[in-house]
């Protein structure tokens, strides 16, 4: 049996040939560039960055509907109601799933959620070729995500020169000290440590407890996964990560705006 991050790269694979061969990248590029116009990159690094200047948490709020390691996370699902949601209760960026099989995503939730505030918004999905980065450009995209544990690094490289070609910031996505150590021959300064295993989908957030130390100075620390109190986020901050990605603690609250805020209050 393949583990599951082994499955979802596959099958995502197979997705991407299907999409180029329905609508030609050239079509694609002329959408990205249309969209350049229309919805310029909101500046996602940037967003991050002037929060934690100013002395606060810089939270990446995700629009997620389900998982493959829970399910159903959330049945009432509006992405530009939850958009607005997060925006009220203090989040900093968007995050929003568009794998459609594992994640129950669809491209529709990041263009709808993206176009009902003014956040950037990271495309949540499993990268395997730059044809899907400018799809994501075209979406309306600010950023996108590249994990290491899918990617050679010159697999790796590859999506992040077509993702800076594109105006596009890119989070680059580790859970153990060697991809730790290939994703620093990245450019990008947005470094994520991941608590949840892809291949077994387990979560610990000592896993950023671990890296933390490895991480230069120069990078953007993201603690992701697993969080869910504020005193989770309290621990997160004693090893330098200032910057978060939660989704389920927060979509399965009825109140939203309440929760994000909440997550956000001193511990
Ligand atoms: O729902 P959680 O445990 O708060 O986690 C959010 C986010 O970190 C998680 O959805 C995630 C992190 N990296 C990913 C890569 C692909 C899909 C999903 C993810």
């Amino acid at each position: 049996m393949s583990d599951v991050l082994t499955r979802i790269n596959d099958d995502k694979r197979a997705l991407v040939a299907a999409r180029k061969a329905a609508r030609p990248l050239s079509e694609v590029e002329a959408a990205a560039r249309a969209a350049n116009e229309t919805n310029p990159p909101r500046g996602f690094i940037r967003a991050l960055g002037a929060a934690v200047e100013a002395g606060r948490y810089g939270l990446i709020a995700e629009i997620k509907k389900a998982s493959p390691s829970k399910g159903l996370i959330r049945a009432d699902f509006d992405p530009p109601a939850l958009a607005r949601a997060y925006r009220g209760g203090g989040a900093t960026c968007l995050s929003v799933l568009t794998d459609e099989p594992y994640f129950q995503g669809r491209d529709e939730y990041l263009v709808a959620a993206r176009a009902a505030v003014d956040l950037p918004v990271l495309r949540k999905d499993f990268m395997v070729d730059p044809y899907q980065i400018v799809e994501a450009r075209a979406l309306g995209a600010d950023c996108i995500l590249i994990i290491m544990a899918s990617l050679s690094d010159a697999q790796a490289a590859e999506i992040e020169d077509a993702a800076l070609a594109q105006g596009l910031d890119v989070l680059v996505e580790v859970h153990d000290r060697a991809e730790l150590d290939r994703a620093l021959l990245l450019k990008t300064p947005l470094l994520g440590v991941n608590n949840r295993n892809l291949k077994t989908l387990a979560v610990d957030i000592a896993t950023t407890e671990e890296l933390a130390a490895n991480v230069p100075p120069d990078r953007m620390l993201v603690a992701e996964s697993g969080l869910y109190t504020p005193a989770d986020l309290a621990r997160m901050a004693k090893v330098g990560a200032r910057c978060f990605l939660v989704g389920e603690s927060l979509m399965r609250q009825a109140d939203v705006t309440a929760a994000t805020r909440a997550l956000l209050a001193p511990a």
